[in-house]
Order: C-alpha cells, then sequence, then structure tokens
C-alpha cells in the first residue's frame, strides 16, 4: 500500500483500482509542476543523500581499492586497524564502542592516522556513501577539541538542514561520554541574540545559516578559534544554488593554522574545482568503487525506438521471466510516471519511486520493497540511491544513465550493482535506441564487459538469459 499527498496536504491511499491511478498521479502537488521543474534534480540529490542515511543499516565495504595522492610527503601514510592505535581520549573510545564500532571501515583505517596526526593534516576524501565519511570527520573534531574551553573549535556545514541534523545525532553519540560536550545546530530557524557569542564547542549547520552567524548579520559565531572545518558532501553542495560561494567566504575567514577536510562521495570535475579552492595542500584519499560486482552480472541490450517499444519489451521480458525483484530505471520522472500508469492499467504490480514523494514516504517505499512486499520498483537516478536490496535479480535501464549527453558510469555501475550482490547472479538488460547506440557501446568499453544484443519478441533467447 502507498500513500500520496495530495494538494491540500491529506493522504489517500493509492491501493485503488487500477483507472484512478493515473488520475491520482496526476493530481499529486508536484505534476502540476512543468516538465523543466519536475526534472530538476537539485533539491533531489540531497534528498536522496538523507535517503540514504535514514536507510542505512550497515556500513558498506566491499573490496574497494584506496587511492592516495600527497602534495606533502611528510604528511603520515599508514594505515591503522584498531581504534586503539589512534592515541583516542577514551571518553571517545567508549563512544566508539558504545555505537557498537569496533574496528575503522577501509576509508577511516586510511584518513583516520593522516587527519588526527599534528600538525594538522588537510584533506579531500571520496567514497561512496556508507562507507564511513561521517563518522571519520566526526572522530575528527571531537579528537581536536577542548571541552574546557567555551568557544567555537569545530564547525561542520553540510547542505541541507536534515543532513545537519543527521550529523548532530552522530557526533552526539560519539561524544556522549566527553563531559561539558556542547552542540550548536546553526540552522534555519535557530534565532541567535546579536553579539552574544557561542559557547559551544561544536557547531554543526547549512552554509547560509553559519555564515549569517559569522560573517554578516549576527556576529555569534566567531571563526577565528576554529580548529577545525569540515565540509560535508561537497558534491550536493554544489547542487544547491548559492552555497559554492558562501562556502568560499567562510573559508577565507579561517584562521591559517585551522585544518580543512572535506567529504565528497563522487569526484566530478566540478567537485574537484570546488575542492580545491576550499582546501589548501590537501592530502587526496578515494575509495575506488569494485566492478567485481560486474562478473555476477549478463548485462543485454535491446533496440528499442519508442516508448511503446520500450514498453512492449519490457512486457515480454516479465512475461517469461521468472523474476524475483526487479528495479526499473527511467531518466525523468515523468517517463517512470507514466510507466507506472501503463504498468498498473495493465494489471501489473509496481511502485513509484522518484522525487515525487516526499522522503519519508520513499524510505518507506524501500522499506516496503526490502522486505518484499513490492516486487518491481520503477524509479528515477538519483532518487534510487538509497536503495540496498539483496534479492533483486533484475535491472532493467529503459533509459541508460547520462549526464550531459556522455555515459554516466558511475551511475550505471551503481543501477546494475544492485543485482549481483554478494556473489549472487543478476541480469540488467539496457534499453537502446539510435540516439544512444554510441553510449552503450561506450559503457561497454568503459567495463571492459560485453553487454549482448537481446531480441525481446523471441521467447527462446528472453528464457535463455536466465539460465
Ligand atoms: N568503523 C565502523 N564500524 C562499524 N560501523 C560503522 C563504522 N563507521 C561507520 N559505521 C556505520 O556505517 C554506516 C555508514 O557510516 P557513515 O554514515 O559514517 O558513512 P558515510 O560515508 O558518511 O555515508 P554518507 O555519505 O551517506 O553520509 C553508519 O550506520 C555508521 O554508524
Amino acid at each position: 500500500m502507498s500513500e500520496i499527498k495530495t494538494d491540500n496536504g491529506s493522504k489517500e491511499n493509492t491501493e485503488t483500482p487500477v483507472d484512478t491511478v493515473a488520475a491520482k498521479l496526476e493530481t499529486s502537488s508536484i505534476a502540476n509542476k512543468s516538465q523543466d521543474e519536475e526534472d530538476k534534480e537539485e533539491k533531489a540529490s540531497a534528498d536522496a543523500s538523507l535517503l540514504k542515511k535514514l536507510l542505512r543499516s550497515r556500513l558498506e565495504e566491499d573490496n574497494s581499492a584506496i587511492e592516495i595522492e600527497r602534495q606533502n610527503p611528510d604528511s603520515p601514510l599508514y594505515s591503522c586497524k584498531k581504534f586503539e592505535d589512534l592515541n583516542l581520549k577514551q571518553e571517545l573510545l567508549q563512544g566508539l564502542y558504545a555505537m557498537g564500532f569496533t574496528k575503522p571501515s577501509k576509508i577511516q583505517e586510511t584518513a583516520l592516522p593522516a587527519i588526527l596526526n599534528d600538525p594538522p593534516q588537510n584533506l579531500i576524501a571520496q567514497s561512496q556513501s556508507g562507507t564511513g565519511k561521517t563518522a571519520a570527520f566526526s572522530l575528527a573534531m571531537l579528537s581536536r577539541i577542548d571541552t574546557n574551553l567555551n568557544y567555537p573549535q569545530a564547525l561542520c556545514l553540510a547542505p541541507t538542514l536534515e543532513l545537519a541534523t543527521q550529523i548532530t545525532d552522530v557526533v552526539k553519540k560519539m561524544g556522549q561520554h566527553m563531559k561539558n560536550l556542547n552542540i550548536a545546530s546553526a540552522i534555519r530557524g535557530n534565532r541567535m541574540p546579536r553579539n552574544i557569542e557561542l559557547r559551544e564547542q561544536v557547531v554543526i549547520g547549512t552554509p547560509g545559516t553559519a555564515f549569517d552567524w559569522s560573517c554578516s548579520r549576527v556576529n555569534v559565531l566567531s571563526l577565528k578559534k576554529l580548529k577545525i572545518f569540515v565540509l560535508d558532501e561537497a558534491d550536493v553542495m554544489i547542487d544547491q544554488q548559492g552555497h559554492q560561494d558562501i562556502c568560499i567566504r567562510i573559508v577565507k575567514g579561517l584562521p591559517r593554522d585551522c585544518q580543512v577536510l572535506l567529504f565528497s562521495a563522487t569526484y566530478k570535475n566540478p567537485v574537484i574545482e570546488f575542492a580545491k579552492k576550499i582546501v589548501q595542500n590537501p592530502m587526496i584519499i578515494r575509495l575506488k568503487r569494485s566492478q567485481e560486482a560486474l562478473s555476477y552480472i549478463k548485462q543485454f541490450y535491446v533496440r528499442c525506438e519508442s516508448f511503446e517499444t520500450k514498453y512492449r519489451s519490457l512486457t515480454n521480458i516479465f512475461g517469461l521471466l521468472t523474476v524475483g525483484q526487479s528495479i526499473i530505471f527511467c531518466q525523468t520522472r515523468k517517463t517512470a510516471r507514466d510507466l507506472v500508469v501503463r504498468l498498473t492499467e495493465d494489471g501489473v504490480p509496481c511502485e513509484l519511486l522518484s522525487g515525487e514523494l516526499e522522503v519519508t514516504q520513499r524510505a518507506a517505499c524501500i522499506q516496503r520493497f526490502r522486505e518484499g512486499k513490492c516486487k518491481m520498483l520503477v524509479t528515477t537516478n538519483v532518487t534510487a540511491r538509497g536503495i540496498d536490496v539483496d534479492d533483486v535479480n533484475l535491472v532493467i535501464n529503459f533509459d541508460l544513465p547520462l549526464n550531459e549527453n556522455m555515459p554516466d558510469y558511475e551511475t550505471y555501475l551503481h543501477r546494475i550493482g544492485r543485482t549481483g550482490r554478494f556473489g549472487k547472479s543478476g541480469v540488467a538488460i539496457n534499453f537502446v535506441d539510435t540516439n544512444t547506440m554510441h553510449i552503450l557501446d561506450k559503457i561497454a568499453q568503459h567495463f571492459g564487459k560485453p553487454i549482448e544484443k537481446l531480441d525481446a519478441t523471441d521467447p527462446e533467447q528472453i528464457e535463455k538469459i536466465s539460465q
């Protein structure tokens, strides 16, 4: 059962006869927006990040390789296999144990020795979501501050209020045994009286409010005594209007010896450029996603020139294959919605997961999928990043993942990596047309794995793919 919020804010049950589904989707508030607006994924990347955090149940560890770049050859380069070897304050170790952390994650093994060292080392770290970045910088902030001093010593910025709140929760948990630890939230709605300086040692918030508190109007947050500045979700940050400039202005106000750490889940060019403006002489650590999963996935492509032919191919495939759980990826919210409407009209049970839903509704939808209550999920790029389900054995790229008309390899890997997890076999089928055939070729080349042609009208071929 799913719920969709209507214009008047009331929630309705969408487990209704087929003919009303389209109408319901159409009446959802976002469905009335213009195409441009609805396909805009700006806020969606922050939402997706939050979604991942809400849904995450464990650390995402695989056989990723660490790549390190150092500008200062004197900075320490060793990996630390135990938290006990990091010279942490006892109460911080207790906090880690209370959180159930027994040993550092892969990114923490490499990043922590460098960032906890003296003199402080600046760092740019990139690894996918769920690999322990938040825990790493929370530990760094809590290690650097002196709780006997009542002024801000650590500042951490995240792109949205919700993401900042998630970080605050982690820092609170980790610092639960530290006496006199106080944390301030520099987020919208937290009003501060003018000219009364903050006494909290850690400040966590969003760029706009932090800037307001420090550089412009209220003047309650002095940057001058900060020992550590953390910028989280740099990739999401640059999607948010104006955040880049504000961050750069805040960094300009930091003392020279303030340690700067920047974290990002991706490492595309705009992120690198932004990172380099913020962080001087950084050590750069990147955790490269393992491509091992691809060995367990059979990849195919079907030539389809229109929505109609894609739809027919899809129904042929589902008519002939025994599918456990499947995810169908579309490029836009509109395509995803149109597809769900058609499938529902034809009596195929499926659910729509897209940016049209509130974050909590999305989390509930993914939860139903995880529990196996929903077997087929139709979704868009960004919103699907929180999905972590072990039983998906078929992924269909109704549209190939593109980034400014170029193949988006990372997203491709991420999408089809949803099948073939933990050595199970999976199938990925790509629908391509004349305009995207060259994109598929590039994807096959990039990963060095063949993508076989499939005739979706030939029952024998379809049956063979699952054997
Ligand atoms: N060393 C560890 N041992 C066990 N669990 C850990 C460890 N470090 C982090 N975790 C847990 O793993 C999950 C992911 O960690 P964390 O949120 O720090 O990752 P992240 O890379 O910051 O993800 P995101 O980019 O989505 O914020 C969390 O549930 C966290 O509590």
